[in-house]
C-alpha cells in the first residue's frame, strides 16, 4: 500500500532557554492518519515542542514544515491546515459559545456551517450553554469549547496540549473516540498528554521527551 501523505516534518529541532537545552535535535515525521503522543515528565519540553510546531515560539535550530511549507503563525496556508488547542484562554469575552463556533466555521469556509456547529455543540455537550459568554462557563465547559473550536473546522494537522485537562471521565472517553475518528478520516495529530488511556487509544506512536540539559 502506498504511504500516506506526509503532513508534518520536523528536522533537528533544538530549543534552548538561556544555557538550558530543552529540546535537542528532535526529528519527527507525521503522516495523514497518524497520531503522535508526546510524553515525559513535567518540564520535559512537551509544550515547548507544540509551541514551536504552531509557530508561536521560534526554535534555535531546525526546520518545521506543514504540508511542505515552513510553519509560521501568520501564513494563511498554515492557518488553514492547522488547528491547535494549547490553552483555553483565547476567547472573545463578548461572543457566546455558539457565536465562537459559527465565526470559526465560516472563516474556514465550512460549506454548511449551521449544521456543523450544531453537531459539534451536541458532541461537546454545550447545547444548554450555547448562548453563554466564555467567562460564565465552568472550567471543564471552557475546555470543551476550546476543543470544539478545533473540531468545527477542517484541518490537516491537530496540535493539542494535554487535551484531557479538566474533562470528566466521560469527556475523556468522548475525546478519545473523536480523535480516533479524525485520525481514521486522515487527520494527523500531535498531542502532549499525561493520560495513558488517551495515548493508548489514540496514538499510533509515542515519543518520550527526556530531561532538559544545562
Ligand atoms: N519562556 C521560558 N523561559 C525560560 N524557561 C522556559 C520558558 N518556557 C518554558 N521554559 C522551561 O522549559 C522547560 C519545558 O517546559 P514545557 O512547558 O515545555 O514542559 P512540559 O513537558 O510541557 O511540562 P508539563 O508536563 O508540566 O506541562 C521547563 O523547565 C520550563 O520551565
Amino acid at each position: 500500500m502506498a504511504k500516506r501523505e506526509l503532513v508534518l516534518e520536523v528536522k533537528k529541532l533544538t530549543k534552548r532557554y538561556g544555557s538550558t537545552t530543552i529540546i535537542d535535535n528532535l526529528n519527527l515525521s507525521v503522516r495523514a492518519g497518524e497520531a503522535v503522543a508526546l510524553t515525559g515528565r513535567n518540564g520535559a519540553g512537551k509544550s515547548t515542542v507544540l509551541r514551536c510546531l504552531i509557530g508561536a515560539d521560534r526554535a534555535n535550530e531546525g526546520t518545521i514544515e506543514l504540508d511542505g511549507v515552513a510553519v509560521s503563525e501568520t501564513d494563511p496556508q498554515i492557518r488553514r491546515n492547522l488547528a491547535a488547542v494549547i490553552d483555553d484562554l483565547d476567547f472573545f469575552p463578548d461572543l457566546s459559545v455558539v457565536e465562537h463556533l459559527d465565526l470559526l466555521a465560516r472563516a474556514h469556509g465550512v460549506a454548511d456551517p449551521d449544521e456543523v456547529v450544531d453537531a459539534v455543540l451536541h458532541e461537546v455537550q454545550l447545547v444548554p450553554q450555547s448562548g453563554q459568554l466564555p467567562g460564565t462557563l465552568s472550567s471543564g465547559q471552557r475546555r470543551r469549547l476550546a476543543l470544539a473550536t478545533a473540531f468545527v473546522r477542517p484541518a490537516k494537522l491537530l496540535v493539542l496540549d494535554e487535551p484531557e485537562q479538566r474533562l470528566d471521565t466521560e469527556g475523556v472517553e468522548w475525546l478519545a473516540q473523536r480523535l480516533r475518528a479524525d485520525r481514521a478520516a486522515g487527520t494527523a495529530i500531535v498531542m502532549a498528554t499525561h493520560d495513558e488511556m488517551l495515548s493508548r487509544q489514540v496514538a499510533t506512536r509515542t515519543v518520550e521527551l527526556g530531561e532538559p540539559r544545562g
